[in-house]
Order: structure tokens, then sequence, then C-alpha cells
């Protein structure tokens, strides 16, 4: 099979995970900011997740240096421009986009003016290559509930316009959906789609909980819903899809190696799988090689391609027009 050839829909993607080196080196030089080191192969190590890292609070501290950069109109702008850019010409022909507004407020941005931004550099994108998108806005667990109220209003505006859907990342706690059931309530009212992290370090009664007290249509990950029956079962049967990511799981140690994912055991099972990067920086992935792992380890086939594809149109955000084509690029 040659998947790089073949027609890919992402997901679950990091804006702040997944910036070019040189870009960070370019925007670090003109705005006078301090990075350890101005190599791009210094840097990129810096960047990228090491496989044996131990666990995703360590795999989150690759998120510090991007941000610096990420703080203006502009730059958001051609951050975003650029993953799309990257995405199409792996074939990548639609794509889901996620970052937290929050975290890009440090230089005077307001909410508003930053989703704008990340907008126009997608639309930009959309122009010029034959791929299309939408934005999820991540609210952070580190932050309050009231944080993530702020996201959700000021978020409002942007919906059906390019912002798609609500999320929430970061650390992973028992039991944190609690916390933000007014919030992911609210945006449900005013249409967000839901997805959220969850079952990624451990905890799949937290799946559980995303889907009955936040109404995850998707789940993050997911990987836990494994040791966790009342989790897999409301998964499978509610036909909640899993937006898997598997280097992103080796790093994070969710799995110990590729072959302990259990993507295909929940694939062979009728659980709707998709197959993202996360992070294309900080797991120093693509979309190809998160498929090509996979399909190799698990000696999947076509047939499975076209499955986890089709998974992947059904439970994007997208309208029913873009669906209808995305579906056209299998034939
Ligand atoms: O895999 C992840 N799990 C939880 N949080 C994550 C993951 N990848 C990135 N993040 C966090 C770090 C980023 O700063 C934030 C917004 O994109 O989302
Ligand atoms: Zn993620």
């Amino acid at each position: 099979m040659n998947i790089a050839a073949l027609p890919k829909i992402e997901l679950h993607c990091h804006l702040d995970g997944s910036l070019r080196p040189n870009t960070i080196l370019d925007i670090a030089k003109k705005e006078g900011i301090k990075l350890t080191s101005l190599e791009p192969e210094e840097l990129q190590k810096e960047l990228i997740a090491p496989l044996e890292c131990e666990s995703l609070d360590e795999y989150l501290e690759r998120f510090t240096i991007p941000n610096l950069v990420m703080q203006s109109k502009e730059n958001l702008s051609r951050i975003t421009f650029e993953l799309f850019e990257d995405a199409a010409q792996e074939n990548v022909k639609y794509m889901e986009v996620r970052f937290a507004p929050l975290l890009h407020t440090a230089k005077g941005l307001d909410v508003e003016e930053i989703i704008q931004s990340v907008l126009d550099g997608m639309k930009d994108a959309e122009n010029r290559y034959e791929i299309k998108g939408n934005v999820i806005l991540s609210c952070m667990r580190t932050m309050s509930a009231e944080s993530a109220f702020d996201v959700v209003e000021k978020g409002r505006k942007f919906l059906g316009k390019g912002v798609a859907a609500i999320d929430l990342c970061a650390s992973e706690e028992e039991g944190f959906c609690g916390k933000f059931i007014e919030p992911i309530a609210l945006a449900r009212e005013y249409g967000y789609r839901v997805t959220i992290h969850a079952g990624e370090t451990g905890i799949g009664e937290n799946v559980l909980e995303a889907v009955e007290l936040l109404g995850a249509e998707r789940i993050g990950h997911g990987v836990f819903i494994k040791d966790c029956e009342k989790a897999y079962n409301i998964v499978k049967e509610n036909n909640v899809t899993l937006e898997m990511c598997p280097t992103s799981n080796v790093q994070t140690k969710a799995v110990d190696r590729y072959s302990e994912h259990p993507i295909n055991d929940f694939h062979k099972d009728g659980i709707k799988v998709t197959i993202n990067t996360d992070n294309r920086t900080v797991s120093n992935t693509t979309m190809a090689n998160e498929c090509n792992i996979i399909f190799k380890e698990f000696q999947l086939g076509d047939k499975d391609y076209q499955q986890i594809y089709l998974n992947s149109v059904e439970a994007s955000f997208a309208d029913t027009e873009t669906k209808e084509k995305l579906k056209t690029y299998l034939k």
C-alpha cells in the first residue's frame, strides 16, 4: 500500500505542537526571543519529545518554546498556514486543528484576535491548496472552569465560520470532567461540537465521564477504555469515535511500544478508530508515518484503510457537503 499517495483526514492535531523548527528560529531572531540554541538541529532536539519520555506531563514540557513565538496575529496566521501547507503536501484533504486561545495572550492579544488570526491562516491555505479545515478550541484542564466559559463565550461568534468544536486538554487527572460540566454544557447549547482528551494516562473512567457528563461525541486518545468495561461499552454502543495518536501514545507511555497499542483490537471489535498525529513536531511525525506504522505493525490492508478513512469522514465536524466531497477521494 502506498500510503503517501492516499487521501488522508486528520481530526486531532495541535497547532502549538506542530510548528516548523525553522519558523520558530526565524520568528525568534526577528523578535529577539532568546532560545537555548540557534541551530535548527539542536532546536529540533528540544522540541521533540523522546520515545523514552516518562509521562504525558513530561511530553507537555515541549510546548513552552513554541508558545513563545505564537503571541502575534501575524505569527499565528503564518504558523497555521504552514501547518495546513505541510498537511496538504502529504495528501491530507481535511484537517481539524486545535489550540488553546488562552495560551496566546501573553503579549496582549485578546481571544477574538487570536481565533481570527488562526482562521485567517487556515483560509489562506484553503484558497491555495486542496485542503479544507475546521478549528477546535481547546480549554486547558489546568485552568479554571471560568477560563473555559471565557473561551466558549468568545469563540461563539466564529461558530460555522471555521470554528466547529470545543475540547479539554493538558495534564489528565482522575475525575476532571466534573469541574467542566457547566462550560461544556453551555458550549453544546451554543452549537459547539464536543471532543475531549480522556483515557490517555491510565484512567478509563474519564472516558465514561466525558461521554456521560460532557456529551463527548469523540474522544482524544481513549487508550484506557481497554481497562474499563463501562467506558469500553459506552464508546462502542454510542459510536463515539476515538482519535488515536500512536506515536504520542508511545511517548507519553500510554503504551510501552507500538505492538501493544490497542487500536487494532478496537478496530476489529467494531469501535470507530481514526489515526492522527497529535503533534507533528513534538511527536516528530506525519499522517503518512502514523498510518505506515500502524498498517505495518498490524498487517492491515485496503479495506481497513477505507474503513478508518470513512470513520474520520463520519466523525468529522465538517458540513454535509464537505463530507460528501471527502468520500469521493477514496474512489
Ligand atoms: O496529547 C495530549 N494530551 C493532552 N494535552 C495535550 C496533548 N497534546 C498537546 N496537549 C496540550 C499542550 C498544548 O499546549 C495544548 C493546546 O494545544 O494541548
Ligand atoms: Zn492531543
